[in-house]
């Protein structure tokens, strides 16, 4: 009787989710057999722990080996083979000669099953609910802005003189240079966007024909957003070089997405050697992304059972006559629309 209706309630929960909303979900990409795959578990733990109403997609190339999708499928992902994407022959030297893997990254404005989505690389952590990105108003590219100060900027001019975006009046840009001042730019590690088939068929035909740069498709995501784009709070992508650069722009208790970006941090190859990852504010927060990774109640089948047992649990205050009645009420009323 009890299960009966609890699954009454949670599809009730379910519909009214789904018919209030077009369909909304978190995504991430994963390439390759390595270690990527502990931050894509990590980020979907994460992500339950903070409650959150949507699903973790994965974009997965080819070359992700079938345990590695069993295994985040067993964490309640939901799995999604994609094709590549090799930006124009090019000569660039790339910041990181492995992020020519991240054009494959724009594949995911395919998922036009979605209406909304919130992008997030497999190295980030999400600490506090952030479903609320998804009610913000569609047409536009929200993002976090980046931080020009690491070395992995000396390519650009910005850098040369000492200018960043996070502190614009320190370093003021020169005003004989007004013609190359860098628009807004964001870390694409995080963003909120709309799938389009036709935007994607649209970034492929200018991609094909944009010489690439050192930061791959985050460069390339930058100019082909530029007037979409619109920048939000540094808590919800806290790109770790942030508190050595710009410390003043960061309250660690407020943050509620951090960005395992910086040379060495990756939590699930961390050494502590690197520049920086000596730090006490880095060691806890690869200790928190670690407590997440191994608390086995965030796993998705102990999550679902505990949710299971807390339903009966709630049921079985309710009596059931009272129950029946006001579904069989609302049933009158209102039919539930049937399950998309
Ligand atoms: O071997 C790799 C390298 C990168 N990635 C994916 O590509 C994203 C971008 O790479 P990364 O986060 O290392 O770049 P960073 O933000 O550190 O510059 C990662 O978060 C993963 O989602 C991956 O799956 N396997
Ligand atoms: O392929 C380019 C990558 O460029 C970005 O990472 C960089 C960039 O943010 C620099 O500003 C930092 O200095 C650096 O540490 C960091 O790794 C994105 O995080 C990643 O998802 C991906 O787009
Ligand atoms: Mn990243």
């Amino acid at each position: 009787m009890a299960a009966q209706f609890a699954s009454e309630i949670f599809s009730l929960k379910m519909s009214s989710l789904n018919c209030g909303y077009s369909k909304r979900a978190y995504v991430t990409f994963l390439a390759g057999s390595g270690d990527y795959v502990k931050g894509v578990v990590g980020l979907a733990k994460g992500l339950r722990k903070v409650k959150s109403l949507y699903p973790l997609v994965v974009a997965v190339l080819p070359d992700v080996p079938e345990d590695h999708r069993l295994q985040l499928r067993n964490q309640g992902c939901i799995v999604r083979e994609i094709e590549p994407i090799n930006p124009p022959e090019n000569q660039v030297q790339f910041a990181m000669a492995y992020y020519v893997l991240n054009y494959s990254k724009l594949r995911i404005w395919e998922f036009e099953e979605y209406s909304k989505m919130v992008y997030l690389d497999a190295d980030i952590q999400v600490f506090d609910n952030i479903d609320h990105l998804f009610d913000m108003p569609d047409g536009y590219f929200y993002a976090v802005m980046d931080c020009f100060c690491e070395k992995t900027w000396s390519h650009t001019p910005q850098y040369k003189i000492g200018y960043c975006q996070q502190c614009p009046d320190k370093v003021c840009w020169p005003a004989e240079m007004e013609k190359q001042r860098p628009a807004l730019y964001f870390n694409a590690g995080m963003f909120v966007f709309e799938p389009s088939k036709l935007t994607f068929d649209s970034m492929m035909e200018t991609l094909m024909s944009t010489t690439p740069t050192p930061f791959a498709e985050q460069d390339f995501l930058n100019m082909y957003f530029q007037k979409m784009y619109k920048p939000i709070p540094l808590v919800y992508n806290l790109v770790l070089a942030m508190l050595w650069r710009h410390p003043e722009n960061v309250d660690l208790d407020r943050v509620k997405v951090v960005h395992y970006c910086a040379a060495g941090s990756k939590p699930w190859r961390f050494t502590g050697k690197e520049e920086n990852m000596e730090r006490e504010d880095i060691k806890k927060l690869v200790n928190k992304w670690w407590e997440i990774y191994n608390d086995e109640s965030l796993d998705f089948k102990s999550s679902k059972r505990i949710a299971e047992a807390e339903n009966k649990s709630k049921l079985q205050q309710i009596t059931p006559n009272a129950l029946s009645g006001s579904i069989s009420k609302r049933a009158k009323a209102s039919p539930v629309p049937p399950a998309a």
